[in-house]
């Protein structure tokens, strides 16, 4: 059984005329619309044949969905909040053997046990997928390595029987999660997904392995990578390290999306950390990091005695700290490790003290 082709994409002017992609801005949103680009990004998220399920949010006119297709994804299910886009993601669900289901929602309120329902609404019909390494002799993997990311998308094995595809685990699956998502909601959206994973909810739930391959704002992914001692280093570095390992997976030119952005992007992709360094709840982290990060020049010294006056209630367990020798204290605000702000957001999360704003 081979699955049947994709329909091709409209044309991209046809694309403009149905979906109002043009200069008035009737969509605000910024769309990719160039093949290349998004099987691209579909391989930066490691999509195998192996993944229990593949998540997209904001698909859109779906052709990161389509490359998502192509590298061999079985089970994936897509949430888009705008309803223009039933049709074709309807179109593009009946002609992928029974692999994509689509929601229609917005994101951020979605409960995600939505998402494993209707995960669990994709048959277990499709035939065994290889991808080509695991087919190849050593030789045809040398030729095959010269090949782009999308020559080296699937092919279905013939003689394979009916797949032994399990059921999904809701706690223990390989789960992609990727979103080419409006720069003004993918910060927002990142920062409710690590607060998630640190509680172990939803498609994070427990043992799952999960990866995002996100797209952002350039500055702001460059944020996100930023190691200590870094110009970028923030809040959002530390917080996002916490929970995952980030890697700069992909920078976009402003010109790849349809209509063209005033800012270029860039695509991140995190791994969920085995081990999390702030496991329970981001919250203190956040709030420790928004108070150093607020004078980032300052010394930890500086910033400390700026806290331990700010909230009086925790001058003797910052005394504490700062006599121990935990840090530092004449680092600046941005050369202290993920690993020092977590190990400090852990102890006065044992006091249940509000954090100050500033
Ligand atoms: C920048 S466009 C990208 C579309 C497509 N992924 C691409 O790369 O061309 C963002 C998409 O996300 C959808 N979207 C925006 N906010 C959303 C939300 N909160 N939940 C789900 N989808 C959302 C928009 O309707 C739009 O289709």
């Amino acid at each position: 059984m081979i699955p049947r082709k994709l329909p091709p994409l409209p044309p991209i002017r046809d694309l403009i005329r149905v979906y109002g992609l043009s200069a008035d801005q009737k969509f605000s949103q910024n769309f990719i619309l160039d093949k290349n680009v998004t099987d691209t990004i579909a391989h930066h998220a490691k999509i195998s044949v192996k993944d229990d399920l593949v998540v997209e949010v904001g698909p859109g006119p779906g052709l990161l969905t389509r490359s998502i297709l192509d590298a061999g994804a079985r089970r994936v299910v897509v949430v888009e909040k705008d309803t223009r886009f039933v049709p074709t993601l309807q179109q593009l669900s009946e002609a992928s053997d029974q692999r994509l289901a689509f929601i229609m929602g917005d994101m951020l309120k979605l409960d995600h046990t939505e998402i494993f329902k209707t995960a669990l609404s994709i048959p277990n019909t499709f035939p065994v997928v290889s991808t080509l390494e695991d087919n190849m002799a050593p030789q045809d993997q040398q030729d095959q390595d010269q090949e782009s990311p999308q020559q080296r998308s699937t092919i279905i094995n013939s003689e394979a029987e009916s797949s032994t595809w399990p059921a999904i685990d809701s706690n223990n699956s390989t789960i992609r999660l990727l979103g080419n998502l409006p720069f003004g909601i993918a910060s927002p959206l990142l920062i409710q997904w690590l607060k998630m994973m640190s509680l172990q909810q939803g498609i994070f739930h427990a043992n799952n392995r999960v990866t995002m391959t996100l797209m952002f704002q350039k500055e702001v992914a460059e944020r996100i990578v930023a190691p200590p001692n870094h110009p970028q280093r923030s809040r959002l570095s530390v917080m996002a390290q916490a929970m995952c390992d980030v890697k700069m997976a992909y920078k976009l030119p402003a010109g790849v999306f349809v209509p063209k952005p005033k800012v270029d992007a860039a695509v991140v992709h995190f791994e969920k950390k085995a081990q999390p360094l702030m496991p329970g709840s981001l919250d203190k982290l956040e709030d420790v990091a928004r108070f150093y990060f607020n004078k980032r020049r300052k010394t930890m010294g500086h910033n400390t005695n700026r806290m331990a006056k700010a909230a009086p209630e925790l001058r003797p367990i910052l005394d504490e700290w700062m006599e121990e020798g935990k840090w530092d204290m004449s680092m600046r605000t941005q050369e202290v490790s993920t690993e020092q702000f977590c190990a400090l957001a852990r102890r006065l999360d044992r006091e249940q003290i509000k954090i100050p704003l500033t």
